[in-house]
């Protein structure tokens, strides 16, 4: 009983997190802008959690956080777990490319000065390492002479490939791909996934950040929906297969419709900037089921097997 509690237990799990930047204005003006706030989220060995929300929504400053790779005028408020031993900015450093690996958005994060090859095994050209490289490499149809390239001599859809090999074949147990697909023909992003759901059916923890939500709905087990900063639904994957009445947040209802296979109809206004936030319920600017309580702070609360942080979901 309890090894099945344990192994039930989140790998990473990240409770009321905010993040604020200290910002100076003209002059001598300072300011904090909150980009994160009150943020929640967890993923268990065996799973691929999604994350879905449009640009500016914090998906990749949450992995920075993770990652402990935030800017040096970020503050951090909550708290970070991984296999509940708390992250400390100590302990992201130890644990980052070795327990947690991230396929960054940016392909510039490669290493200019480094062939390929070594980049994607870490530094490691042993027998071993060698083998898992070219396995991987094969996989995404990149030749094997591309291990003695320089990332100047990549297209962006080849960098965006060897950044993916570099996590898949790293020991961690939690990868946090941003973005992994971009710039990626249908094959080889489907490929990309299916890597991720391999890696997952073995026990790894997956956080995949996408704009193909329309793809992550196949393969990942659970979709958290970001919306200004927060978490304003975790949902099951198949709920959005299913469609916008089982969903439970008027903005992810919004984002399945905006699908072009759902009749690509987007909602009026914009995302608020983090500057700028509304009291209570950051959707509500946008909302049509609005009221004078929606300017309250709204938990999250359970609804139908999932999570929504709004008062009005049924
Ligand atoms: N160093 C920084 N200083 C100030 N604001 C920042 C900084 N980095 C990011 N932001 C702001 O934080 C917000 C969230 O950014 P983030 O990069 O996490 O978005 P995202 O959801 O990953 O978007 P995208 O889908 O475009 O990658 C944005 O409004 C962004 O402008
Ligand atoms: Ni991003």
């Amino acid at each position: 009983m309890k090894k099945e509690r344990m192994e039930n237990a989140p790998l990473l799990k990240v409770e009321d997190l905010s993040v604020s930047f200290h910002m100076y204005d003209k002059g001598l003006e300072q300011y904090d802008l909150k980009v994160i706030s009150n943020l929640s989220l967890d993923v268990k060995p065996g799973e691929i959690v999604a994350i879905a929300g449009s640009s500016g929504s914090g998906k990749s400053l949450l992995a920075h956080a993770v990652m402990g790779i935030l800017p040096e005028n970020a503050r951090l408020t909550g708290s970070i777990t991984y296999k509940g031993e708390i992250l400390d900015q100590k302990k992201k450093e130890a644990f980052r490319g070795t327990r947690i690996a991230l396929v960054p958005q940016s392909i510039a994060y490669l290493d200019p000065l480094m062939k390929v090859g070594k980049q994607v095994t870490g530094g490691d050209r042993g027998k071993e390492a060698e083998i898992s490289q070219r396995e991987i490499f094969k996989r995404f149809h990149l030749d094997e002479k591309i291990e003695k390239y320089y990332p100047f001599q990549l297209s962006g859809g080849m960098a965006r490939r060897v950044l993916v090999s570099t996590a898949v074949i790293s020991d961690a147990s939690l990868i946090i791909a941003d973005e992994p697909t971009p710039g990626l023909d249908l094959e080889m992003a489907l490929e990309a996934l299916k890597v991720f759901r391999e890696l997952a059916d073995e026990g790894k923890a997956v956080v995949l950040i996408t704009h193909d939500i329309d793809l992550a709905f196949h393969i990942a087990d659970r979709i958290a929906v970001f919306y200004a900063g927060t978490t304003v639904e975790m949902a099951r994957a198949e709920d959005f297969l299913e469609g916008a009445g089982k969903l439970r947040h008027p903005y992810s209802k919004a984002l399945w419709q905006a699908l072009p296979q759902n009749g690509f109809r987007p909602i009026p206004g914009f995302q608020p900037y983090a500057r700028y936030l509304p009291k209570g319920c950051l959707f509500s600017p946008r909302c049509p089921h609005k009221t004078k309580e929606c300017e309250n702070d709204i938990p999250m609360s359970e609804i139908r097997g999932g999570y929504v942080r709004c008062i009005h979901a049924t």
